[in-house]
């Protein structure tokens, strides 16, 4: 009998099903670990952007961690939307007392460019919940406000992965190159040596959750017992096929399909209903 691993996701929530708790849970049927969800955030978003934001009672978010964590402790977890230094210190609290796999997206603006963390939060998750990190994957801007300093280049990137575990004190770090130029390109450090992870540049719009749908695959790896880098390069391929299999859904920046790894050899192009 095969056993089952099962991933927690601890997040906001997309009602338009790309990004979030949602593409979440999509990854981790996808890459078949079972997945549970706590909610922080219900947010009014679509692919056109984020209309508005509730943030559900700390009490709230207390009652939902420790309904699962009591009942089916998680084989991995991971972090994505986290706006308040409440919310971090209550996450954080939680996680210090488990050994389990920690994967950390550290969102703070969607694609959109509407705000998903307070300004007060992008400093405070440097110190409560990054070095509790397995891995953590910022994009360019996020990991320019975790470390201080501009990122351009991956030498840059590098470096910025370096500050990320070796000051910040998470175990790894994957820098994430959508937001440079050129080959995408994400750059890995784990404390002793560093990976690159390169695939074709695609010319898409749709790229709304590419960050969710990157990390809640490595999540779901590590739940399964992979080391990091196996996680990060299973991570890799299963977001570069989201990205090159566009749905187009919506009139804005659409998700990334997550079932795309089905569709390798077959026209990039899918028809949606309208
Ligand atoms: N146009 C693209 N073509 C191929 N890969 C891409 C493209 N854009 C991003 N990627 C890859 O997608 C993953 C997510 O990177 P990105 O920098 O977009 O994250 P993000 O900004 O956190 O995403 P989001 O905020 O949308 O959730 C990385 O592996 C990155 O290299
Ligand atoms: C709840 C939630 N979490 C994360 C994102 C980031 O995704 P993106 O930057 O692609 O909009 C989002 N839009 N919403």
């Amino acid at each position: 009998m095969s056993k089952v691993a099962s991933a927690l996701t601890i997040a906001g929530t997309d009602p338009s099903g790309g990004a979030g708790i949602q593409a979440d849970l999509k990854v981790f049927q996808e890459r078949q670990v079972y997945g549970m969800s706590v909610i922080t955030s219900v947010v009014a978003q679509n692919t056109l952007g984020v209309q508005d934001v509730q943030h559900l009672p700390i009490d709230f978010i207390e009652k939902q961690l420790d309904a699962v964590l009591s009942d089916i402790p998680p084989q991995a977890v991971k972090t994505g939307m986290i706006a308040t230094v409440e919310m971090m210190e209550l996450v954080a609290s939680k996680l210090a007392k488990t050994t389990i796999p920690y994967v950390i997206d550290p969102v703070m603006i969607a694609k959109s460019g509407d705000s998903l963390m307070d300004i007060t939060s992008r400093q405070v998750i440097r110190n409560t919940l990054v070095p509790l990190a397995t891995v953590v994957t910022p994009n360019v801007p996020e990991a320019e406000s975790l470390v201080g300093f501009e990122i351009h280049s991956n030498q840059e990137a590098e470096n910025a992965a370096k500050v990320i575990v070796e000051e910040l004190g998470a175990k790894a770090a994957v820098v994430k190159g959508g937001h440079l130029e050129g080959e995408a390109t994400d750059v890995l450090y784990d404390g002793s040596s560093f990976s690159y992870f390169k695939a074709d540049r695609y010319e898409t719009k749709h790229t709304h959750g590419t960050g969710c749908t990157f990390s809640a695959a490595i999540t779901a790896e590590l739940a399964k017992g992979k080391s990091i880098k196996e996680a990060v390069t299973v991570g890799k391929d299963f977001i570069t096929d989201a990205i090159q299999y566009p749905l187009a859904l919506g009139n804005g920046y659409g998700p990334t399909n997550h079932w795309g790894y089905r569709l390798k050899g077959l026209p990039q192009q899918q028809e949606v209903l309208k």
